[in-house]
């Protein structure tokens, strides 16, 4: 029910939270969840995993080290009905030059058969994000969560000058 991608939308944004501002990222939060089951995977928020790291890529590198597989394995053991929630649609472009987490989404396959999204990400850092389109193309869904699109921004981009988006 469209009730419980709320749900798991807020859970992602409370995890946003934790994420220690920066000027040059967003403050993002994700869960991989079972859809089948309804039980979370795997948690994760920017920069909460070593290094330079994005809430998406954060859920699979926490996955794979509970699985003792490297991330690129994890369709091996992710459920039928995986699903992605993150509160700004998965990156295809990344100013740092790390691996996008779209990229690290197509080469599980279709392991993760639904994105869910909060809000597209602004054009501040990257221009317009054509990350949906690859997904799509793959035969991946991405589902856009409407409702909660200014509070995420606001947790997106606190560690920005006042006024950017
Ligand atoms: N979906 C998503 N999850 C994140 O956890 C995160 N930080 C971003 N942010 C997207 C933005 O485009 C990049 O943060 C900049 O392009 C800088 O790149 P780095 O983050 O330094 O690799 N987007
Ligand atoms: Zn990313």
């Amino acid at each position: 029910t469209s009730h419980s991608h709320l749900e798991y939308m807020r859970q992602a944004l409370d995890l946003a939270q934790k994420s220690p501002p920066k000027p040059t990222n967003y403050r993002v939060g994700a869960l991989l969840v079972d859809a089948k089951t309804n039980s979370i995977l795997a948690s994760g928020y920017t920069l909460e995993c070593e290094g330079n790291t994005h809430a998406e890529q954060c859920c699979f590198i926490k996955l794979a080290e509970a699985h003792g597989i490297p991330e690129e394995s994890l369709a091996d053991i992710l459920p039928e009905q995986t699903v992605l929630y993150t509160t700004v649609e998965p990156c295809f472009k990344r100013l740092s030059g790390n691996l996008p987490c779209v990229e690290r989404i197509l080469r599980l396959g279709k392991a993760i058969n639904t994105v869910y999204v909060g809000v597209k990400e602004p054009e501040k850092f990257v221009g317009e994000n054509t990350g949906r389109k690859q997904l799509e193309d793959a035969g991946i869904k991405v589902v856009l969560v409407g409702g909660m699109e200014k509070e995420i921004l606001e947790v997106a981009t606190a560690g920005h000058k006042t006024g950017d988006i």
